[in-house]
């Protein structure tokens, strides 16, 4: 528990209109072109001709010249919905079984007819049976009304955070990556987050009820609405092991301690610091691309597509992957990823990659991994298009294009001047193939003809990995897994040096800032979720962008990046010593648009919450709750945070707050009130993400309900103590104090007088106990998702249906309250009270 598919709450109209907008939805604007939406004939409501593309990649290669055809074809048809169960939720196995004995069935008698194409179907390389796979596109799915219950389920079970819809081969780059519970993960570009959110997945995956895992995940985006999504996505899945930034994943910052700050006691937070640097065991490098894998999902690209998408984003693709080598523990594997087919933004990356890190990073053969996806060889040969014309190397493009084309967009990397530079890394190509072995020992030659020599790069990138849209019915995407072997070569060490020196500086600005002070959310909910091709972004909030350790003065890919740290014209509240003193950064934070959030330590509120839930000190409070407020007196939510968040959070602090952390923490406790008061002892309330993680420690305001009643206030909200089938329920409810309490379902053989124990099947409600009544509060959609859940179970268990015995138990529905005594006070996040009836 603690992390797990439990949210979705107020804000998720706001972001369903929002990504309403994107592409996943692309095919839906053409509805009124189309009417036939149970076959895939007759989809093409936008140009899908582009003559450029098919030039360009026919040349590629991508594809052999007899598949061209069949690729064609199916790059034009709409991609088939895909999905995966969130294997931490409570209800995952609930889920499958669903899946498994009723949908797979159903469909396939409802949709199909009982044809032979499977209605939906696990995918057979995911683990576990874990992700799906629908023979319907999103748009089939919504219009056809056979699908209609399905249709629903996936929604509901989506926004709760049961299940997350995803493009199937977007799944493949974070199983490549091979995490486990206790590692440390970067996802360099994360928004929307459907790949950081299958990474918390792993994360939480055995985790036990109360427990958190020793890992995290640190997921960046430089789009600040973007992150909005991210934050939103990531909501549903209740974890205390996040932390979102805004950062330009190429200047991520590196949080390294020097001597002087760990030595420091002047800032007074930690003093024996566990991290000296932020380095990760895992980093996914999912870069902005051009795209065009996927054209199914997002017919819209075929009118954009041109060659200069590829190729002015290339560099940029160079110094996020490097950036994300740097940020790599020796012994760390990282995952790049793009779903574009062109090898510019793939192929070339990588084998720039390869050359930059000399030695200290190898691409690791993954063929005998995943076994069952099916998957091809990265190619070993290229060419670069440019203003309509090919260019076999370097040497070809004009000058006057050469700020534009640079030489690691060719197979050999080399900028060709002196022919024995090249020795170790070209081979002449002409009678190498694609993903075939190649002889290197020709090196490479200067060619007047680059029709009939082509470079061809000895790097081994045919370990790379190409999914293309016609052996699976899939999208395309490619993906390269590089292991560290050891710290990089010198050049990169300069400039970690240079890094430090920078570090230093912060370090002087920090001990002007209030002790515990970090940055904070700014939950900002504009409404759009363009996911267009993302352009060579610029942080303009960045004050103090560090030098990229991985570009070097002499970098060949300046020219088409502008990557030089940028001084945001008249942001004095960065700077503590223009911003007119410590008062102001105490309020603000460091970072322009994020709020402060601070540790929150104030034992006399701590303590009267533990004492109010009967917490013991079994649950670490001290040092992992963080607030939005500096002023303790009038904080209104708190989160929760892991250790390994924690730790990150500290070194932070020490190194001048150099994250810009846009969310962190799981909200566990909220402020709160009611028409009728509350208790004077505890002014906050337990918030439904963090009931999961505070379950099992509460032993205080909790109370174990027959099925009945249960039942009885999921579906009627309010229930008068007097009204409850099981009296001495209804006793011991009104025995509480005034104010939160937590329910839970009393399992089988359980007596009401049984010591109440908590696992994983554990299923509970926090309610709210008023003068006269018990109130539950949850969101209408979790309130109906665990009616469905509990219907199934019960029904499993007897084979006979309970629940309809439960429902002529309802002796008087008039008994049950209408009102609702409890009110919201929480500014941005009111808990829409599910209401009666
Ligand atoms: C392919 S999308 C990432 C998809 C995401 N990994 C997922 O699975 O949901 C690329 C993302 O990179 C972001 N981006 C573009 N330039 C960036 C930069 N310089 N640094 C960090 N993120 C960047 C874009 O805002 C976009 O959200």
């Amino acid at each position: 528990m603690g992390g797990g598919g439990r949210g979705g709450r107020n804000r998720a109209r706001t972001q369903r209109k929002h990504f309403r907008e994107n592409r996943e939805n692309v095919w839906k604007r053409s509805r009124h072109e189309s009417s036939d939406s149970n076959t895939n004939s007759g989809w093409e409501p936008f140009a899908t001709q582009n003559p450029a593309f098919d030039e360009y990649y026919k040349e590629q290669g991508i594809v052999s010249l007899e598949e061209w055809d069949t690729f064609n074809s199916v790059i034009r048809k709409p991609l088939p919905a895909a999905f995966r169960v969130n294997s931490s939720s409570q209800f995952c196995a609930d889920i499958l079984s669903q899946l498994e004995n009723d949908f797979m069935k159903s469909l396939q008698t409802e949709a199909t007819d009982g044809g032979e194409v499977e209605a939906i179907r696990p995918l057979p390389w995911y683990p576990e049976n874990l992700a799906w796979q629908s023979n319907y596109s999103r748009m089939q799915l919504r219009k056809n009304q056979t699908l209609e219950r399905f249709h629903e389920f996936l929604k509901q079970e989506n926004e709760i955070g049961n299940i997350t819809r995803q493009e199937a081969v977007s799944m493949v780059p974070p199983l490549f990556l091979d995490v486990s519970p206790d590692h440390f993960v970067l996802d360099m570009c994360a928004a929307p987050g459907s790949k950081t959110f299958q990474l918390l997945e792993i994360i939480h995956r055995s985790t036990k009820p109360g427990t958190l895992p020793g890992g995290m995940v640190v997921a960046n985006d430089v789009d600040v609405k973007r992150c909005n999504l991210l934050i939103h996505q990531t909501k549903r899945m209740c974890t205390a092991n996040l932390i979102v930034t805004n950062h330009e994943a190429q200047h991520f910052p590196g949080c390294c301690l020097n001597k002087l700050s760990s030595d420091s006691s002047e800032i007074g937070v930690v003093k024996e610091q566990s991290m000296s640097q932020l380095m990760f065991d895992r980093v996914l490098c999912d870069v902005p691309c051009s795209g065009d894998g996927t054209l199914r999902k997002a017919p819209d690209i075929w009118r954009k597509w041109n060659v200069g998408m590829g190729n002015g984003i290339h560099c940029l693709q160079v110094q996020i992957a490097m950036r994300g080598i740097s940020l790599l523990k020796v012994g760390g594997r990282m995952v790049y990823s793009t779903c574009s087919m062109n090898p510019v933004e793939n192929e070339a990356v990588v084998a720039e990659i390869l050359r930059r890190c000399g030695g200290s990073v190898e691409l690791v053969d993954v063929s005998c991994e995943l076994p069952q996806l099916v998957r091809r060889p990265g190619l070993k040969k290229w060419k670069v298009r440019d203003k309509g014309m090919w260019l076999a190397s370097y040497k070809d493009v004009p000058k006057f294009r050469r700020a534009g084309i640079v030489p690691s967009m060719f197979p050999s990397g080399q900028s060709a001047t002196d022919p024995t530079d090249n020795e170790q890394d070209v081979s002449l190509g002409e009678k190498h193939e694609n993903g075939g072995d190649v002889n290197s020992e020709n090196g490479f030659q200067p060619t007047e003809n680059p029709e009939t020599l082509e470079e061809v790069s000895d790097h081994p990138l045919q370990r790379c990995i190409r999914i293309v849209p016609h052996d699976q019915n899939t999208g395309a995407f490619f993906i390269a897994v590089l292991h560290k072997l050891s710290p990089l070569p010198a050049i990169q060490e300069k400039s970690v040096n240079l890094q430090r020196n920078l570090h230093s500086n912060n370090e002087e600005r920090s001990e002007k800032l209030s002790n515990e002070i970090i940055e904070s959310p700014n939950i900002n909910q504009e409404d759009d979720t363009d996911e267009k091709f993302p352009e060579t972004a610029s942080d303009t909030d960045l004050v103090e962008n560090e030098p990229d350790e991985t570009a070097s003065e002499h970098d060949p890919c300046q020219p088409c990046e502008e990557n030089k740290p940028e001084e945001v014209p008249g942001d004095r509240e960065n700077d503590p010593k223009k911003a007119g003193g410590k008062r102001k950064l105490q309020i603000q934070g460091k970072w322009k648009g994020v709020d402060p959030v601070v540790f929150f330590k104030d034992e006399a509120t701590i303590n009267s919450i533990k004492t109010f839930y009967g917490v013991g000190d079994s649950l670490v409070l001290n040092g992992q709750l963080v607030t939005r407020n500096s002023d303790s007196k009038h904080v209104k939510r708190i989160y929760y945070i892991s250790k390994s968040v924690k730790d990150v959070l500290e070194l932070n602090l020490l190194v001048g707050q150099q994250l810009k952390i846009t969310s962190v923490g799981l909200k566990m406790f909220e402020r709160q009130t009611s028409r009728e008061g509350t208790s004077t002892s505890c002014a906050f309330r337990i918030s439904s993400e963090g009931l999961p993680l505070l379950l099992p420690y509460i032993t205080k305001q909790i109370l174990c309900a027959s099925p009945v009643d249960f039942k009885h206030l999921l579906q009627y909200k309010t229930i008068r103590y007097a009204d409850f089938v099981d009296a001495e329920f209804g006793e011991k409810a009104s025995k509480l104090m005034l104010g939160c309490c937590v329910v839970i379902l009393k399992k089988g053989t359980q007596a009401s007088v049984d010591p109440i124990q908590v696992d994983v099947s554990t299923i509970a409600i926090g309610c709210w106990k008023g003068r006269a009544s018990l109130t539950v509060m949850v969101t209408a959609i979790e309130c109906q998702e665990m009616q469905e859940r509990l219907l199934m179970r019960l029904e499993g268990v007897n084979g006979t249906s309970p629940v309809e015995n439960i429902s002529s138990d309802v002796a008087d529905e008039s008994k049950v309250e209408e009102s609702n005594d409890v009110e919201m006070n929480e500014e941005t996040e009111p808990v829409k009270m599910a209401t009666a009836g």
